[in-house]
């Protein structure tokens, strides 16, 4: 198991402004050694807040490419989005937010399979991945069910996946593409945020679990090689 710090805070604002802060960091400082920047950033209701506090940042986003660490297969715009949630905050400022579906597939699978080969040439490994978890262990788009496995067994070089949850989360019953365990193990920087003591004695649970995890934030965390920061507020 990686070296993982928690990160307390009084409120999901307080923790908005330092995750943002860090990110901010991660991203000037992919810009300086490599000339542009590559992040995922996830779904969810968690995030916008760091979003918009990010957004604020003076950074070269017109070299900053933004992709979801995953989404649900619904059109753009749609309130289920991440997409479109994650452009509203982010395009206004010249980032490059690159979309990892679209409603041209016929099925789920499919659908992973054109992201993958139209991702291929994106700037890997990623430099920074932002995580969210579920309050039943998912993590980006990463659910228990049959479409497990080709998640957190995927090839090194597959990035995305089509899945589909089951049992289907009550937000947001959809199929979705998802970055493989992989790609986000293989990040350059992997940091998450969450709030609430129901997700943060899950995670406890699954570090203490390591590999054996039944959950797949539990997996990914096992796979993880660099350190792991996780931002909590109550
Ligand atoms: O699109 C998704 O489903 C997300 O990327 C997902 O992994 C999210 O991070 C968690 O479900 C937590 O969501 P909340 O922050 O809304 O609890």
């Amino acid at each position: 198991m990686t070296e993982i710090e928690w990160w307390d805070y009084d409120d999901a604002e307080e923790m908005a402004a330092a995750v943002a802060g860090d990110l901010r960091f991660v991203i000037q400082s992919a810009l300086d050694a490599r000339g542009d920047a590559i992040i995922a950033l996830p779904g969810g209701s968690t995030p916008l807040p760091i979003y918009a506090a990010l957004a604020e940042s003076e950074l070269a986003w017109k070299r900053v490419t933004i992709i979801p660490t995953d989404d649900r297969l619904v059109p753009m715009g749609d309130k289920l989005s991440n997409i479109t949630a994650i452009a509203k905050a982010f395009m206004a400022r010249g980032a490059r937010v690159y979309p990892i579906t679209s409603d041209a597939a016929e099925d789920y699978r499919a659908a992973g399979q054109a992201a993958d080969a139209r991702l291929r040439d994106l700037g890997w490994p990623l430099d920074l991945v932002l995580l969210g978890v579920g309050e039943d262990g998912h993590t980006a788009s990463i659910f228990p069910g049959d479409d497990l496995a080709a998640a957190t067994d995927a090839k090194s070089d597959a990035r995305v996946v089509g899945v589909k949850p089951d049992p289907m989360p009550a937000n947001a019953p959809v199929a979705r593409v998802t970055l493989t365990l992989p790609a986000i193990a293989a990040a350059r920087t992997l940091t998450i945020a969450v709030t609430g003591q129901a997700k943060r004695d899950l995670i406890e649970q699954a570090i203490e679990d390591g590999a054996k995890s039944p959950h797949p934030i539990g997996k990914v965390l096992a796979a993880a090689t660099v350190p792991i920061d996780i931002h909590w507020a109550p």
